[in-house]
């Protein structure tokens, strides 16, 4: 899907500037960076430059967030919407969220690959065999036509499930 001419690349740098005023607050509070979402495309790879900040939804606690250990020299893959339909929900994807450091900025560097938009998205027959089919065939196209009237922390991927 990435490999055809008119699938969709983006790569995006994000800074958070650092928050002092976290300082003053008790650890339980934090500032959010960049609010909670899933990746809408197949995958992301992202690097930053070492500041914390990511965290991962843990599945099953709602509500509880991992931080990712921040490491300047490797790269973070995390599955996508697009992924998760693909895999017939195999491979999850992750919701994920950016708080911001009381003392340095954070910048990250991700790029997203997604498909076509013309492209149809579905799970792999494959990845089917006799299971429950848990999405509906949509194509990218839809999916962002969706996902426009949707909120950043929204399941975009709900309008889809069977
Ligand atoms: O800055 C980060 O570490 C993550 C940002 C992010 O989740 C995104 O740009 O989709
Ligand atoms: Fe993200």
């Amino acid at each position: 899907m990435v490999t055809n001419t008119a699938s969709e690349q983006v790569f995006r740098v994000n800074h958070y500037p650092p928050c002092p005023l976290l300082q003053r607050l008790p650890d339980s509070c934090s500032v959010t960076g960049f609010g909670e979402h899933t990746d809408p495309q197949l995958v992301s790879v992202l690097r930053s430059n070492g500041t914390p900040g990511l965290q991962v939804a843990l599945h099953g606690s709602a509500g509880r967030w991992a931080p990712v250990p921040p490491d300047r020299d490797a790269f973070f893959v995390l599955v996508g919407d697009s992924l998760q339909v693909l895999t017939n929900g195999r491979l999850k994807s992750v919701r994920h969220r950016v708080v911001a450091n009381s003392l340095k900025p954070r910048v990250s560097m991700i790029y997203f690959a997604g498909p076509a938009p013309a492209e149809r998205v579905a799970p792999l027959p494959q990845l089917i065999m006799g299971r429950h089919i848990e999405y509906r065939a949509f194509t990218w196209g839809d999916y962002k036509k969706a996902a426009y009237r949707s909120r950043l922390g929204d399941d975009r991927l709900a309008p889809f499930q069977t």
